[in-house]
C-alpha cells in the first residue's frame, strides 16, 4: 500500500471546493501535490459520447450547470456497473512522485470507502459554506441535482476536517495553517 497522504475534499456546488484546494496546491507545491478530479474522466467520456466541449464543461460555468443534470445520470449508470469506475480513472492518471494527492470533488460514501480501502494515509476534508454566500457565488437551487446522492450522500459522514469557506480569508488562512500541520504529522 502506498504511503501517499490522501486528502479527500467534498462539499457542495460553490462551497469553494476548487478554490480551496487549489490554494492548497499553491502551498505544498506542484511537484509535492497533485489534484486528482473524479469528475475529470466523467466529462471527459460524458463530452465525448455526447459531442459537447470538455473544456466548457470544466470550469464554474453555465454550460457545466445546463448539463449537470444530465451528466449525474450519466455518472450513476457507469457508477452502478462499478463503483470504482472514475476512482480508478483518477488515480491512474495521477502524478507518482507527489506525495500528496487530493481528490478534489468525493461526492459518494463509495469514493470514500474506495480511498479508505487502497490507502493507510486519508483524511476527508468537508469544505462548508453558507447557502447566502452560495448564492453570491452564482448557486441556484435546482431540483434533481442538490437534492440528489451526488450532492447530499457525504452529508451525514463522519469528516476528519471541516473547513469553513465563507469568504473571510484571515479565517481561511488560520484554517490552512492547521490542515498542513495535520499533513506533516501524517
Ligand atoms: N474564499 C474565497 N474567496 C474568494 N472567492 C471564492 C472563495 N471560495 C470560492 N470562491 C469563488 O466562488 C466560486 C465557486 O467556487 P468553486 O471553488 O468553483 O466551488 P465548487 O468547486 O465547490 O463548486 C468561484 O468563482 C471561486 O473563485
Ligand atoms: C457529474 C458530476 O461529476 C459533475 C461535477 O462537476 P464539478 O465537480 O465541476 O462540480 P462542482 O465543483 O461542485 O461545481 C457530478 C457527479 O455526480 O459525479
Amino acid at each position: 500500500m502506498s504511503d501517499k497522504v490522501i486528502l479527500v475534499f467534498s462539499g457542495k456546488r460553490k462551497s469553494g471546493k476548487d478554490y480551496v484546494t487549489g490554494l492548497l496546491q499553491e502551498r505544498l507545491g506542484k511537484a509535492n501535490c497533485d489534484l486528482l478530479r473524479l469528475s475529470g474522466p466523467l466529462k471527459k467520456q460524458f463530452a465525448k459520447d455526447h459531442q459537447l466541449d470538455y473544456d466548457k464543461l470544466l470550469d464554474a460555468s453555465e454550460y457545466k450547470e445546463k448539463y449537470r443534470a444530465a451528466m449525474i445520470k450519466w455518472g450513476e449508470d457507469m457508477r452502478l456497473a462499478n463503483p470504482a469506475y472514475f476512482c480508478n480513472l483518477a488515480i491512474a492518471d495521477a502524478s507518482t512522485s507527489a506525495s500528496v494527492w487530493v481528490i478534489t470533488d468525493a461526492r459518494r460514501k463509495t469514493d470514500m470507502d474506495y480511498f479508505n480501502k487502497h490507502f493507510n494515509k486519508v483524511l476527508s476534508v468537508r469544505v462548508v459554506c453558507d447557502d447566502t454566500i452560495r448564492i453570491q457565488r452564482g448557486w441556484v437551487f435546482t431540483a434533481n441535482v442538490d437534492d440528489a446522492e451526488s450532492e447530499c450522500n457525504l452529508d451525514d459522514y463522519a469528516h476528519n476536517i471541516i473547513i469553513r469557506n465563507d469568504g473571510n480569508q484571515h479565517e481561511l488562512e488560520m484554517q490552512f495553517q492547521s490542515l498542513m500541520e495535520r499533513i506533516r504529522e501524517m
